[in-house]
């Protein structure tokens, strides 16, 4: 879905409906600002019309005194314009983050198989950076030369009517490139950011496969590549640059020469009689500030229209559709029974991945799993094994055919309730960049640190912990670049022993490991699955041996079921698998 440029303003409008208390002091004070500002012009009449004379003296010093007090007064206005305009923008790109990152969270597998992570972090950084810079100050400088632009003409037309009649005339003139040339810097702008955008994304991606980047001595390539992302950034601004350049400039030699010419107009009439010499210098101020004030508008309206392209971004992001599993959750029975006993049927089951329609990844498949069993799913790469679990976690729905867990349809099942109710432990475990604590704690948040200690305990974690630097408050690094792949695996498992939920999903780890860490983690594993509904990946012999029942998958269908023993006379495919693929 694509947003346009005119959805951003009302936006940013709506996100400021929370502080208008802060809009409304802004606003205040950027009027009184602009306006003492105008009130000067006055002081300048006077002075030159009676200053002068003979009876100037008081004059001169109460102007002078006027002068001095409407500085004090339009420097306080900019202290608090410029203080709450900057507060609103910080507030403002804090508020799209925490919006925008709520939103992230709860979008689709689907949403992340297309789009790249870096990209995401660029809106969250650089988008939301653009628009906090163009509320706080761009769109203050914008207001502010607004007042200022309506005041100056209005004070104008009280000094001179006909001189005034002039400056409208030749307006037009500067607005023509304002309106033209504007349109091009935003388009632009939203381009370059777009180019900002793929390099994060690119840095994101070789960065995180740092270790393989490297082992192959891939650094030039990446190199030259990201240099042409760099270049194409380069490109891409240097067309808005080129833009806003040829903007600024002409709007500033069209105003000057237009004062230039009423000014010599002005002048005429001076010697005519029928202007006074401090109405005009009155009025040429108020051309001057005026014109300034559109100069400035021309200036940061590039700003402005680049933040109403990172707005653009944003909104899209925002604008994914969330599964209306999430966002609406009427419809929804949730009749989980508690405690859940941890009965899975499947029937009928066709499935397809949204990328490939036609292709169905799983067909026709038919199995329970009684509350308690412990199912071992074994079968060739690409049977659909990995893909039965995003299916029993509802990442995605089978198009036809039913799951149940203890007899409910999952599509009746209260999303967050129904993932609460499997402990996954993926074949390569993810390791945040935290404690060991904290990462084993990530399983059940609320849980005290006696009971992570018991946890990792239990599943042998404990005793590589204790040895490490800082024991549980040892930070593993991020994507745990400091534990071995036992240790991780074991790390994983306590979190999901501290999970404690009545299914477990295990994706076995495929890699040998050593005789000792395997056998620490066999019985970490013997700890996890007492008492739980397990369906697990296997890729161990003892993993099998150990299971009440072998499901062996092949191109989505289940081709066999029983035991070892019994699978090993019975099928040849479990018969090749488990003397090539089984790690004994
Ligand atoms: N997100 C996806 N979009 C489209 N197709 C997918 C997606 N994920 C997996 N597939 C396809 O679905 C099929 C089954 O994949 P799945 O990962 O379930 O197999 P698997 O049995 O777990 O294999 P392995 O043992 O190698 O992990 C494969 O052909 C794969 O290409």
């Amino acid at each position: 879905m694509t947003s346009s440029h005119s959805a951003v303003l009302p936006w940013i409008l709506s996100l400021l409906v929370p502080y208008r208390r802060q809009v409304v002091i802004a606003a205040i004070a950027l009027f009184t600002g602009s306006l003492s500002w105008l009130a000067l012009g006055q002081g300048i009449k006077i002075l030159v019309d009676h200053g002068f004379t003979s009876a100037g003296a008081t004059t001169l010093n109460q102007v002078m005194m006027g002068i001095l007090g409407l500085s004090l007064i339009s420097g306080l206005a900019a202290y608090f314009r410029f203080y709450f305009m900057t507060w609103l923008g910080e507030r403002i790109s804090a508020d799209i983050r925490r919006n925008v990152y709520r939103h992230v969270l709860s979008l689709p597998l689907q949403f992340f198989e297309k789009t790249k992570t870096g990209e995401l972090i660029s809106r969250f950084t650089s988008d939301t950076t653009i628009i906090q810079n163009a509320v706080g100050m761009s769109l203050s400088m914008v207001l502010r030369s607004s007042v200022t632009i309506v005041g100056g003409i209005v004070m104008m037309l009280a000094s001179s009517p006909a001189l005034t009649g002039y400056v409208l005339v030749v307006v037009p003139l500067v607005l023509v490139p304002i309106k033209v040339l504007g349109a091009k810097v935003r388009r632009h702008a939203r381009a370059s950011q777009d180019r900002v955008a793929d390099i994060g994304a690119y840095v994101d991606e070789s960065l995180h496969a740092i270790h393989t980047v490297q082992s192959y001595v891939h650094e030039p390539v990446d190199q030259r590549r990201f240099e042409q992302g760099v270049d194409a950034v380069l490109t891409a601004a240097a067309v808005r640059i080129r833009y806003r350049s040829l903007l600024v400039a002409s709007v500033m030699t069209l105003t000057i020469a237009a004062i230039t010419l009423v000014a010599w107009f002005g002048a005429h009439e001076v010697l005519l009689g029928s202007l006074s010499a401090g109405e005009l210098s009155a009025f040429l101020f108020y051309a001057l500030i005026t014109a300034g004030a559109v100069a400035t508008v021309s200036e940061v309206l590039g700003e402005v229209q680049r933040a109403s392209g990172a707005g653009e971004r944003l909104l899209e992001l925002l604008n994914s559709p969330i599964p209306s599993r999430i966002s609406d959750n009427s419809g929804i029975n949730d009749g989980l029974p508690a405690p859940v006993n941890g009965q899975i049927t499947l029937t009928g089951v066709r499935f397809a991945y949204p990328s490939a329609p036609t292709k169905a990844v799983i067909d026709d498949l038919s199995l329970t799993v009684a509350a308690g069993e412990r199912i071992a799913l074994v079968g060739p790469s690409g049977a659909g094994k990995s893909t039965m679990f995003q299916l029993l976690q509802q990442f995605y729905q089978p198009q036809q055919g039913s799951i149940c867990l203890d007899g409910i349809d999952l599509s009746g099942i209260e999303l967050a309730e129904l993932r609460r109710q499997y402990a996954l432990v993926p074949q390569d475990p993810t390791i945040f960049a935290d404690s060991a604590l904290e990462n084993i704690r990530y399983g059940r948040p609320e849980a005290t640190e006696l009971e992570v200690r018991a946890a990792a305990k239990a599943a042998h974690a404990d005793e590589f912990i204790e040895l490490l630097s800082d024991g549980y408050n040892t930070n593993l690094g991020e994507r745990g670049v400091r534990l071995s792949g036992g240790q991780r695996q074991r790390i994983a498992i306590a979190r999901a022993l501290l999970a404690d939920r009545p299914i477990l999903l295990l994706d076995e780890a495929t890699s040998a490991l050593d005789a000792n860490s395997e056998h620490k983690v066999q019985q970490a594993l013997e700890v996890l699955l007492q008492n739980k509904t397990s369906v697990i990946i296997a890729h161990r012999l003892a993993t099998v041996i150990n299971a009440d029942r072998i499901v062996v998958m092949d191109k989505g269908r289940i081709h066999a079921v029983g035991t070892h023993q019994q699978l090993l006379q019975q099928s040849d495919l479990y018969r090749q698998y488990a003397e090539l693929q089984l790690v004994s």
